[in-house]
């Protein structure tokens, strides 16, 4: 398995079947843009809440091959094995499909995902054990809290102009710096580091704020450029 992070944005999707676990699929694909079709005689309340606000499309009949030939991304969680069989069968060899139900007949597996921001867990037991995997996934979100959404943020735009106006040894230290849990904690420390990056980059390429992309003007700039970097100990 080769575990990735899609973007389907403005993929088609369609799933066949709108029991629970259909229902947990898009969930999942709902945090993306993907264009979401569900084919299924029947669906659950849920679903059919969602195509009322225009989420999805659901075609409430059985699920026919060329409803998918377009689609980018396949899912079959109908509860007729041999449908979800057939459904394998008759998808093309580029086109992403998990079968819900027979995960071997298709190209990939759903992991279980804890979402901090920018910061993304994806978990799978490679099919040995869905009930072991969720049991992971709540441990991480206990593990990694809320503050990792900003703080994780803050290591991007950070990362933006250090790899713009840094390099060599120096552009490593700052990057190791950056991992210090203090930042995590204690969003003062964020702002002072900030501050200090956008001075010294301002001084070393000669630049005056006002020459500076619009995005950082707004960081708070320090009057001295000559102040270090804030000293923390390593935890
Ligand atoms: C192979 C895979 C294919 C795929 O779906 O992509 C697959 C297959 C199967 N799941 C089954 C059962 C259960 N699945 C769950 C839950 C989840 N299952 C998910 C993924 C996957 N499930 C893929 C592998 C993931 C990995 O590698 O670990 C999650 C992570 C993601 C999601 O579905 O969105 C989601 C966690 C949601 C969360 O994050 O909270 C629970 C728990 C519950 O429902 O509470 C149970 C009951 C307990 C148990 O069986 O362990 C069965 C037997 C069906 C039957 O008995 O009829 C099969 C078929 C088989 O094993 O052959
Ligand atoms: N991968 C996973 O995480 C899990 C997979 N499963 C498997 O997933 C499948 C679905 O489970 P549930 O959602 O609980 O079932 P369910 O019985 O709640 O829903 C099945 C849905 O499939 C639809 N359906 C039946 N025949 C169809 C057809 N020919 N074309 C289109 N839609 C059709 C039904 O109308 C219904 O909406 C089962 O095969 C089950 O064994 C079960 C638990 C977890």
């Amino acid at each position: 398995m080769y575990p990735v992070h899609l973007n389907l944005t403005n993929k088609l999707v369609v799933i066949a079947g709108g029991g629970n676990v259909a229902l947990r699929k898009i969930q999942g694909l709902l945090k993306t843009e993907a264009d979401i079709t569900v084919v299924s005689p029947d669906a659950v309340l849920e679903i059919k809440q969602l195509q009322a606000q225009n989420k999805l499309r659901w075609i409430s009949r059985k699920i026919e091959a060329n409803d998918y030939t377009e689609a980018f991304l396949i899912v079959a969680a109908t509860n007729d094995h041999a449908v979800n069989a057939w459904i394998a069968t008759q998808a093309a060899d580029k086109q992403l499909i998990n079968v819900a139900d027979q995960p071997e007949l298709g190209n990939f597996i759903v992991p279980s995902l804890v979402r901090r921001g920018r910061l993304v867990f994806s978990v799978s037991t490679s099919g040995s054990s869905p009930a072991l995997t969720k049991k992971i996934k709540r441990k991480l979100e206990e593990t990694y809290n809320e503050d990792y959404e900003s703080y994780v943020d803050f290591l991007y735009e950070c990362r933006v102009l250090i790899k713009k106006f840094y390099n060599g040894q120096e552009k490593r230290n700052i990057l190791e710096e950056l991992t210090n849990e203090q930042f995590l904690h204690f969003k003062k420390f964020r702002e002072k580091f900030k501050t200090k990056l956008v001075n010294d980059a301002l001084k070393k390429h000669k630049l005056n704020k006002e020459s500076y992309p619009e995005r950082w003007r707004e960081w708070p700039c320090e009057t001295s450029a000559t102040s270090s970097f804030p000293k923390l100990k390593r935890c």
